[in-house]
């Protein structure tokens, strides 16, 4: 197991908590998607799994080993993170944005060639797909054994969102454990071998991505909440 959580619960002040009871595990040479509604505690539980934001009960375990760690000494251990702000300097080419990362700046362009024509721009002059690219290939080139994705394509369009996610199924398929929180719920499970879903901090589905492939009905079920339904 690379990177799991029992029972977690999130906590944002005094207030409810946003994540209640969430049970998790990601293998590593596996993608894991986590999907559900706006609010259901998809971005809190990658917080929490990075060492963001601690743990308010349960456990985050890393390699097995339970971890209250910050997400400097994550980052070490091995995990990257890749969070809903796209994570570039836009006044730095792209080869010190690069440069900034714990890996190499040819093993980054390796993974994105296309890439390879704008090293010398400033990468806030680059569309958001090759700033995602760019933000993707500093963390991969690190050589995480965890992958942490939020919302790697927010505002980008399918074409882009299926290379990006092409390149986080090659890193599963070469060792990495991924988590990836996606809005493009079909694509995601197209990627993803195990799915999970949230709704209101908690694990409503838990299971392999296969079945749900090409099944919109099955897919569309576990977003429904029934108690909703009941009240309306
Ligand atoms: N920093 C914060 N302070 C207080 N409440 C927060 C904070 N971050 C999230 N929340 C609350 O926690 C709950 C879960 O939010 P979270 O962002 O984890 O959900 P999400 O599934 O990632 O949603 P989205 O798809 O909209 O990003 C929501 O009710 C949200 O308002």
């Amino acid at each position: 197991m690379a990177i799991s959580t029992d029972h977690l619960v999130v906590r944002y002040g005094a207030g409810n908590a946003a994540v209640h009871d969430v049970s998790l595990e990601v293998r590593r040479g596996e993608v894991v998607a986590l999907l559900g509604a706006n609010g259901a505690g998809k971005t809190s539980t990658i917080h929490a799994l990075a060492g963001e934001v601690p743990a308010a009960g349960g456990t985050v375990l890393v390699s097995g080993e339970k971890t209250s760690a910050p997400l400097h000494r994550r980052v070490r251990q091995g995990i990257g993170l890749l969070t809903e702000e796209r994570c570039v300097f836009t006044g730095l080419t792209v080869r010190d944005n690069l440069r900034l990362g714990r890996g190499s700046v040819s093993d980054a362009l390796d993974l994105f060639p296309e890439l390879h024509d704008h090293v010398d721009r400033p990468a806030g002059l680059l569309s958001g797909g090759q700033q995602q690219m760019l933000a993707l290939g500093r963390v991969l080139a690190a050589r995480p054994s965890v992958l942490l994705a939020d919302e790697l394509s927010l505002g980008l369009a399918p074409v882009i969102v299926q290379r990006l996610l092409k390149a986080v199924r090659a890193a599963a398929d070469s060792g990495v454990a991924v988590l990836l929180v996606e809005q493009h719920v079909h694509l995601a499970i197209e990627a993803a071998d195990h799915v999970y879903v949230l709704r209101r901090g908690k694990v409503v589905h838990d299971g392999a991505a296969a079945p749900l492939r090409g099944a919109p009905d099955a897919i569309a079920e576990l977003y429904l909440d029934r108690a909703e339904e009941r009240a309306s």
